[in-house]
């Protein structure tokens, strides 16, 4: 559904796209994770067609970004609602924009309410909001079009847990009728809700792509052991058979024993610690 291949861009000095290559089929979730800076909301916004590379492409569906508004949803990093508009307003200027009408307007914007938990201010203005009620009016406006590609980039941030769950289960919904769907997030707990393959970004490009399990996989995990006459810890790859093996060898009373396998986060830490600007 989306392929992007190759996508650099510069500012002045900056490389902030350095041969950014993705490609993410129709159902799946991409979660779109790197330091401040690795350049995802450049490549968010130049495969949502605001910003051009310097070279590389992007098709949508088989076409330039250009060809294909309609088909894209975009949740930008930062809040953008017309302050003096309501929530519905939003939802039909939006989905008027996408080429909505009528009782298929009005049908989509009452299912969203009700999914993205709208249904207590939709009649009130976007400026007297909370944050957390801005961040699922902006969300649903990506999304009142059904678009076949998803561009949410950081759309949890500062969300309460309510909210943030309410856009997760709207997220794998839509991701399950076949919508590709990019997901920039610091929340790294989130991607695992969502069941989504990883991307790494890191200074411009992507340096590690596949399932969690995938990019899991040889990462060492810990374990820790505490018996009568001390404590023993150790990094393993295998912490299962770690674990047996020195329970196996303690002669002394075990008081405490402590398992844990690698985690996105040691992911996230092994391989973008040695590529921040
Ligand atoms: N308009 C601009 N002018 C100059 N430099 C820019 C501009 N936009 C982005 N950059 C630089 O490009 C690099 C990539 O920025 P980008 O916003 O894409 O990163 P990011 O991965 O989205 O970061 P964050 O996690 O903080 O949102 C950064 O070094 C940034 O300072």
């Amino acid at each position: 559904m989306l392929e992007v291949n190759e996508l650099t861009k510069r500012y002045d000095e900056v490389r902030a796209l350095d041969g950014f290559t993705l490609d993410v089929a129709a159902g799946e979730i991409v979660g779109l994770v790197g330091h401040n800076g690795a350049g995802k909301t450049t490549f968010v916004e130049m495969v949502s067609g605001l910003l051009q590379p310097d070279s590389g492409t992007v098709l949508v569906g088989g076409r330039p970004p250009a060809d294909t508004r309609g088909e894209i949803g975009i949740s930008p990093q930062h809040i953008a609602l017309y302050r003096p508009l309501s929530v519905r307003e939003h939802l039909n200027l939006y989905g008027g924009i996408a080429g909505l009408r009528g009782a298929t307007l009005r049908d989509a914007i009452d299912e969203l309410a009700v999914a993205l938990q709208l249904t207590s201010f939709i009649d009130r203005r976007a400026g007297l909001l909370s944050g957390g009620q801005q961040r699922r009016t902006q969300a649903a406006t990506a999304l009142i079009h059904r678009p076949s590609l998803l561009l949410l980039d950081e759309p949890t941030a500062g969300a309460d847990p309510e909210t943030r769950q309410a856009l997760l289960d709207v997220v794998k919904q839509r991701a399950g009728e076949g919508t590709a769907v990019v997901y920039t997030t610091h929340y790294l707990a989130e991607l695992m809700d969502l069941d989504a393959t990883i991307a790494v970004a890191a200074k411009g490009r992507v340096i590690a792509r596949g399932t969690s399990a995938q990019l899991l996989e040889g990462l060492p995990g810990e374990v820790r052991v505490t018996a009568a006459d001390g404590e023993v810890h150790v990094s393993s790859q295998d912490p299962t058979g770690t674990l047996l093996e020195i329970l196996g060898s303690v002669r002394r009373p075990v008081e405490s024993v402590e398992l844990r396998h690698p985690t996105l986060d040691d992911l996230y830490h092994s391989l973008a610690a040695d590529h921040v600007h």
